[in-house]
């Protein structure tokens, strides 16, 4: 339960009757709805944003963008230092936000807009809306650069220092003979983070945490399986010391598999904790007479915090690291506060005060925080679409981190302007995006066509419900001549891993899926991605269509617009930083042909179905 302590305020004595504390209260909030009303109002002239929760993101990180997540006193000083590098924007709108600040009065953000203003004033730049800028901590403004271009930019892997004979040898035998930029990258760190031993970091100070956000399909997973088997593989004790955590039982099950191919030769015990086992199961794997039988743990959130609570075994006491793959989706379950399970398990230690197994949680460092040696935590973050909200990024209690981003790779292009308040992402080079105008009732029958007559297969296709999914399934297989099958959470975990092998090997032409496979799932020879149902959020369109053109191969994405979509979903994806999305007409002519059978097939469907064939087109 979620418990929400609110400031009402100072009370006069304790003498106040409850009656009197209520109206106060009542007063209060009403005044509050007022006020709300009017920024309400005044929101609606700014641009608009897709989705209310995007809204209310956007809201919040121009507040956090403000406030930087950094001290008061540091906020002064990073303002001062930022806004002189900011371009500015002329804009529009009235500064209202600025003006309620103002009329608040000694609200913090107010200090802040106060400083910029002066700022502004002093440069004479004129800011219409202070809530155009936006204001970056410096690790987020400038990342180290990550090269989008895989082909161009590929080292091999003898090029990458220390990494031993073993994992060079699995690496050739699983068919790698260079590393992709992000793997250049975000190995060497993660390395060099750890060259001083497990006990401390560089300079013996605790390393700085990692942060990686690079486009689908760029090999992320890779760059951080490598560098963890490298640094544990000496290990002289089994004992828990890296973590991943993954959203969806798929994903844990992917990055298992990485990892136990990448620890072949060595001693490192890799166990998968996502309920694919029965928990006795899950429980006998971790350890034995209170012996860790594991040295790498990947797991889902729901399934971890399950063995931690029932004290199944698993001890993160000697946890080094913490790897959050498809961070900001993590972050977006943080409500199930498995994060602060995780840290309270890694920082409660049963080792006498002065042993060297005794660890604390990083704070400010000072030589007395650093005197005992202890084994430091460090956390991985991966995503394709991490967040730059750092207020978001904030609960995840990162030290001092480090980013590395494809995001700004183009120094002078629009993608580079700190001013847009929109998260920008990179996508594959080899993928090219189209939208495909349509009707509600063409939408069957242009999917047939890319398939039957244009051979666009296999094709991943994705609707926005499971009840779509199952129908247009039902459909295609009544109109016949597609190898067509249907993957949602509904399945069992067994038909689930059937169902995407089968893809795989070419048996399926043609998977139509909710967004369980939308992310972070590697299916190889995806030549095509469909949004039969377009998506409602940017992150779901990138991680949709990033299931091709992955591993710096080529890909086609098309998005089904109906009319009224058209102008919102392409702002959004603009905003987004998608290099162009081209229009493909399909002429009516071109789908006639198909019409008949197509017909007949909506017939069957609706006896089979017994209520009208409609909803699914
Ligand atoms: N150095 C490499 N050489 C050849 N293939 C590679 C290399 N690194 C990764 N791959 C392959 O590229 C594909 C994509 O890798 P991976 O799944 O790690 O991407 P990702 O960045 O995690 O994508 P997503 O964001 O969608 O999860 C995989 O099939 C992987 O085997």
């Amino acid at each position: 339960m979620c418990v929400t302590l609110r400031y009402l305020g100072e009370e006069e004595d304790g003498s106040v009757s409850k009656e009197t504390l209520s109206k106060a209260l009542l007063a209060k909030l009403q005044k509050k709805a007022k006020e709300k009303q009017k920024r309400h109002s005044a929101k609606q002239r700014e641009p608009l944003h897709e989705h209310p929760a995007e809204q209310v993101d956007a809201q919040k990180k121009r507040k956090a963008d403000v406030d930087g997540g950094l001290e008061p006193q540091q906020h002064k000083k990073r303002h001062s230092e930022t806004v002189a590098s900011c371009s500015v924007e002329p804009v529009e709108q009235t500064n209202i936000q600025h003006q309620e600040e103002i009329q608040s009065g000694g609200s913090f953000n107010y200090q802040c807009s106060h400083v910029i203003w002066s700022v502004c004033l002093h440069l004479n730049v004129w800011v219409a809306d202070i809530s155009t800028i936006t204001l970056l901590p410096q690790w987020l403004a400038e990342p180290h650069v990550i090269h989008t271009d895989i082909k161009n930019n590929l080292i091999s892997i003898s090029d990458v220092p220390g990494l031993c004979a073993q994992l060079l040898k699995n690496l050739h035998s699983n068919g790698i003979q260079h590393f992709f930029p992000v793997q250049a990258e975000v190995i060497p760190a993660i390395l060099e983070s750890a060259q001083q031993g497990l006990l401390i970091g560089r300079g013996g100070y605790k390393p700085r945490d990692i942060c990686v956000s690079a486009p689908t399909g760029s090999g992320k997973t890779l760059s951080f399986v490598i560098p963890i088997i490298q640094v544990l593989m000496d290990r002289v004790v089994c004992e828990v010391r890296a973590l991943a955590v993954l959203p969806t039982k798929e994903l844990a099950q992917q990055v298992h598999r990485v990892f136990a191919s990448y620890a072949e030769g060595t001693t490192l015990k890799v166990v998968m904790l996502a309920g694919q086992k029965s928990f006795a199961a899950e429980q006998a794997s971790l350890s034995e007479h209170r012996r860790s039988l594991a040295d790498i743990v990947v797991a889902t959130p729901g399934r971890l915090i399950d063995h931690m609570t029932k004290n199944s075994g698993l001890c993160l006491e000697h946890l080094r690291f913490l790897v959050i793959d498809e961070a900001d989706r993590m972050i977006d379950s943080m409500h199930q506060s498995w994060l602060s399970q995780v840290m309270g398990a890694v920082y409660r230690s049963r080792a006498e005060p002065g042993s060297v197994f005794r660890r604390t949680e990083a704070a400010c460092i000072t030589s007395a925080s650093l005197s005992p040696p202890q084994t430091p935590l460090q956390k991985l973050l991966f995503s394709a679409t991490l967040t730059q909200n750092p207020e978001k990024l904030q609960q995840l209690g990162l030290h001092q981190p480090r980013l590395f981003s494809s995001t700004y790779g183009h120094a002078d292009s629009a993608a580079a302007s700190p001013t847009h308040g929109h998260d920008r992402f990179n996508f594959p080079q080899g993928l090219t995006e189209y939208y495909v105008p349509c009707t509600m009732s063409s939408k069957p029958l242009l999917l047939l066509h890319f398939i039957l007559r244009m051979k666009l297969h296999p094709v991943l296709c994705f609707t926005n419900s499971r009840e779509t999914a199952h129908r247009l399934h039902l459909l295609l297989q009544l109109f016949g001549g597609v190898q067509a099958a249907e993957f949602s959470s509904q399945l069992s975990p067994g038909d689930r891993k059937k169902t995407l092998k089968e893809f795989e090997q070419g048996k399926i032409q043609l998977l139509i899926s909710t967004d369980a496979v939308a992310r972070g799932i590697d299916i190889s020879g995806v030549k095509c991605v469909v949004n039969y149902d377009a998506p409602q959020y940017i992150r779901t369109y990138i991680h949709r269509v990033g299931r091709t053109a992955r591993a710096g191969k080529t890909g086609l994405a098309f998005t089904f617009l109906l009319r009224v979509q058209e102008k919102n979903f392409l702002q959004m994806v603009v905003k987004a930083g998608s290099p162009g999305i081209q229009k493909q007409v399909v002429k009516p002519e071109n789908l006639r042909s198909m019409e008949g059978q197509y017909e007949k097939a909506l017939q069957k469907l609706a006896d089979v179905i017994k209520v009208l064939p409609q909803p699914i087109c």
